[in-house]
């Protein structure tokens, strides 16, 4: 990765400062070795302005299309819609673009692509999930199957488009609902904003259409529930993880973190796990 700033330090700009980026902004203000927080892009500045302020120091408001001219690193966490508008004009500097909005990622494969031909990257963290350095390696040898059972409260499934296309009412659920069953692909069509996981899983693993996951409405789980079985000629293991929403109840706590674990990565002396 190149482009060190006069310090010798990473550049790192964020797209979105909801419920991930602003956890990701103030880990980087507080010092991540080799890193700092250059720009940030939001859709509307004054509401981030008191936040923005509050950091020691403050990084430049760009357009989401710019931000690869002051980083080395972009981080999309914006909505998936904005992916494309984020990550392109950034891998097509050259630049790196960790993404969390991954689902959205199967619509614009191309960016893939276009990263390769400018020498950009397109990084994207286990983020709400867990063991994709297993299913990374697994799939150096062959896996076989890739299932996932995703259970969510009520809160973390409201507004998905296969709800609400199908009419389904989950607000007056009293037992666990089956929504979906499918692939990953029609997974990440049906629920933008609450299977990114299951996409990351499938890119990591078998890819999209083998990858098979379960969506359920839980009224008895508080958490988001993650399990997931791999079988594969190397190993057959089991994962699981019961996320702690954000404030955004679609969105789990860990999934600033791993980010930021991700980013401390790219200038660790010492790096664990694949
Ligand atoms: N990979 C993973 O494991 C996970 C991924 N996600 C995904 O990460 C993304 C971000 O999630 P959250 O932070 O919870 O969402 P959020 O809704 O809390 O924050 C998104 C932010 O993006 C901002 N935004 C919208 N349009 C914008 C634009 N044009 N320019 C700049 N900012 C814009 C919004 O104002 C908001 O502040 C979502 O797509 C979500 O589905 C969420 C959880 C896990
Ligand atoms: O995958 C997602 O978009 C969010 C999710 O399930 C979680 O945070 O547990």
């Amino acid at each position: 990765m190149t482009g060190l700033n006069a310090s010798g330090e990473l550049r790192v700009a964020i797209a979105g400062l909801g419920s991930i980026g602003t956890k990701i902004a103030t880990a980087l203000d507080q010092g991540v070795e080799g890193l700092t927080l250059s720009a940030v892009a939001v859709r509307d500045p004054a509401k981030h302005q008191a936040f923005i302020n509050s950091l020691r120091r403050p990084p430049k408001i760009l357009p989401i299309d710019q931000l690869g001219e002051v980083a080395d690193i972009v981080v999309e966490c914006a909505p998936s819609s904005q992916l494309r508008a984020i990550v392109e004009p950034a891998v097509r500097r050259g630049k790196s673009a960790v993404v969390v909005s991954v689902g959205g990622l199967l619509d614009n494969f191309d960016l893939v692509d276009l990263a390769r031909t400018n020498g950009g990257r397109i990084l994207v963290p286990t983020g709400a999930l867990i063991g994709l350095d297993a299913v990374n390696a697994a799939a150096v040898g062959t896996i076989h199957s890739v299932k996932m059972v995703t259970r969510k409260p009520i809160d973390g499934l409201k507004g998905a488009p296969f709800i609400v296309q199908n009419k389904i009412d989950i607000d007056n659920l009293r037992e666990p609902l089956k929504l979906f069953e499918g692939s990953a692909r029609e997974a990440a069509k049906g629920f933008p904003a609450n299977v990114n996981v299951a996409v990351a899983l499938s890119l990591a693993g078998i890819g999209p259409d083998r990858t098979q996951i379960q969506v359920w409405a839980d009224p008895t789980v508080t958490r988001n529930v993650h399990r997931i079985e791999v079988e594969a000629d190397s190993a057959r293991f089991s994962m699981g993880i019961e996320n702690v929403p954000s404030e955004n109840p679609k969105t789990g706590l860990i999934t600033a973190l791993s980010v930021i674990a991700l980013l401390r990565k790219q200038r660790a002396t010492l790096c664990v796990g694949t």
